[in-house]
């Protein structure tokens, strides 16, 4: 059998105390597209970061091919929600950068036309000299991405790539990303909050589901969807009303347990009565400081989350 690209077992990650992500199991194959809906500060962009070996797990297993993925590679290209480009460098040399690193034994014409290729592809030929500033958000997302698919990576990651575009920029994007998707079948880990945008992209969607001891990958559902897609035509579909009402259902019980997971304890509440400050205070009339022993107990309903 086909080693998976990337694979998870029962991987854990927390900061201090604190658990992110529990027991989280996910095997990608080459040349799959998966999307991973999940909540604001579910742990998202930390399962990214364990992906591209960006951190590491506190326990289980983080494989590429079976090997352990440590440290940041080529191999795993990312895109990030806020571009992180260089300012200072234009969009052509933003990208150059980055091919001359990943392929140092191509002449320097070779390393220009790569780079330019990938420029025309997502459509930037016409700002190649042009700084980031320059450019609108869909732009420099636009660069982002040339970028990383310039690197040649056997696998993209992307965390929340268009969250900071507007509605329609977004569409444009998801559109032509799904266009040099077809192109191209790198494979895709992509990370959003939105279920439309998984669902519109993905083969397979998996929620992740916050839960009480961290968050975990819930089961993935596959997306029966024919490719092309065309975005006003899908939602029509019944396999996608049924993906998305399924997927919402999944992911807002899994935040219901968590809001009703309430634990009862044990508070001692002072049962002090707030001072009438429209009576004077006459020297030497405070009250008594109580004691502990004169405090009442009370039971008060907390939740955590
Ligand atoms: N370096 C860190 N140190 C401590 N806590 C962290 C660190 N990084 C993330 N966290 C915490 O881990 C939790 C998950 O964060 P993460 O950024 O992975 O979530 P997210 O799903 O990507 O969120 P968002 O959608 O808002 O970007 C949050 O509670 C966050 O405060």
């Amino acid at each position: 059998m086909m080693t998976p690209l990337i694979e998870l077992h029962g991987v854990t990650k927390g900061y201090s105390r604190n658990v992110v992500l529990k027991d989280v199991n996910l095997t990608v194959n080459e040349g799959d597209f998966v999307s991973i809906i999940g909540y604001s500060g579910t742990g998202k962009t930390t399962l990214i970061s364990l992906l591209a070996g960006l951190a590491k797990s506190d326990a289980g297993n983080v494989l590429m091919e079976g090997q352990p993925i440590r440290g940041a590679s080529p191999e795993r290209g990312i895109v990030f929600q806020n571009y992180s480009l260089l300012p200072w460098l234009t969009v052509e040399q933003n990208i150059r950068l980055a091919v001359d690193q990943v392929f140092p034994n191509l002449t320097s014409a070779e390393r220009a036309e790569h780079t330019a290729s990938y420029i025309a592809m997502v459509k930037l030929a016409h700002a190649a000299n042009k700084y980031p500033k320059e450019l609108s958000g869909g732009m420099r997302q636009r660069v982002s991405v040339a970028r990383a698919l310039a690197m040649k990576p056997r696998v993209l990651l992307l965390d929340e790539p268009l969250s900071a575009l507007d509605a329609l920029t977004r569409a444009t994007l998801q559109d032509e990303i799904s266009d040099i998707w077809q192109q191209q079948r790198t494979t895709v880990i992509w990370v959003t909050n939105d279920p439309d945008e998984a669902i519109l992209l993905a083969d397979r969607v998996i929620p992740l589901l916050p839960g009480k001891d961290g968050a975990t990958l819930g089961e993935p559902l596959a997306v029966p969807l024919a490719r092309p897609r065309d975005r006003r035509e899908i939602v029509h579909e019944s396999a996608f009303k049924k993906l998305r009402h399924e997927l919402i259902q999944t992911l807002s019980a899994a935040k219901r347990g968590l809001e009703d997971a309430s634990v009862t304890r044990k508070l001692a509440v002072p049962d002090i009565l707030p001072e009438d400050l429209s009576v004077k205070r006459i020297f030497g009339a405070r009250p008594v400081a109580r004691r502990r022993s004169q405090l009442q107990k009370e039971e008060v309903k907390v939740h955590v989350s």
